[in-house]
């Protein structure tokens, strides 16, 4: 039987992204696994080594992309984030929904791979609300905060753009965009479940 198709969550930092794909964990136990991505940023309160991200040196995720380890690599907001062959293989490996958490170069970087996601697109209900929700999550510096504002501008164009992604969720209300992610991922979800069952 055919596993599931993985799911690539992208769009603006801030637009929601993490907060979704933890309600859909949550709700879901066993059936999605999230793909624990590469960075060199720094670790914010409360995040873990291994579980929200693997936090390296430069050198060291330089070291791993010459080496072939990674799917996709990009730069983002003065960092490096990239996405390890062993981290889909882990989720993969247990059957489950494989839930990348990406940015657009990562999402043009993936369909030139076989991984076969089904794009989902998570947006601000606009610029203004994305700014004050960036403000109040209080991660990032004035300086950072500016440059990602600035890549949200370009991540709003993008996902505009016919054919990138299969489903746009605008995330105003929560519960709201929540329930439009379960449903676009309905089908997946029976895939995991009808190969829990036939084991
Ligand atoms: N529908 C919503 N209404 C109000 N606040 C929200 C909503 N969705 C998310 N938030 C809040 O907005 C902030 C940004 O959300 P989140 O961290 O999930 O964004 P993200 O897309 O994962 O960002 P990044 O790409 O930077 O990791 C968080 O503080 C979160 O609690
Ligand atoms: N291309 C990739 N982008 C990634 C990866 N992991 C996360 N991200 C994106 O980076 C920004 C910033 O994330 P933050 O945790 O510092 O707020 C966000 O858009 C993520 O989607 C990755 O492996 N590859």
């Amino acid at each position: 039987m055919a596993g599931p198709r993985p799911v690539v969550l992208s769009g603006p930092s801030g637009a929601g992204k993490s907060t979704l794909l933890k309600k859909l964990m949550k709700e879901y136990d066993n059936v999605f696994g999230f793909s624990v991505s590469h960075t060199t940023r720094n670790p914010r309160p409360g995040e873990e080594n291994g579980k929200d991200y693997h936090y390296v040196t430069r050198e060291a995720m330089q070291a791993g992309i010459n080496n072939g380890e990674f799917i996709e690599n990009a730069e983002f907001s003065g960092n490096m984030y990239g996405t390890s062959k062993a981290a889909v293989q882990a989720v993969q490996a247990k059957n489950l929904i494989c839930i990348l958490d990406i940015d657009m170069q990562g999402v043009k970087n993936i369909k030139k791979t076989n991984l076969n996601p089904i794009y989902i697109s998570i947006q601000p209900p606009s610029m203004e609300v994305l700014e004050k929700r960036l403000r109040d999550r209080k991660t990032e510096s004035e300086e950072n905060l500016q440059k990602r504002l600035n890549a949200a501008k370009n991540e709003m164009e993008f996902s505009k753009k016919p054919g990138i992604f299969d489903v746009i969720i605008v995330n105003d209300n929560l519960e709201d965009a929540y329930d439009r992610l379960k449903n676009a991922l309905l089908e997946e979800i029976s895939v995991v479940n009808k190969m829990k069952v036939s084991l």
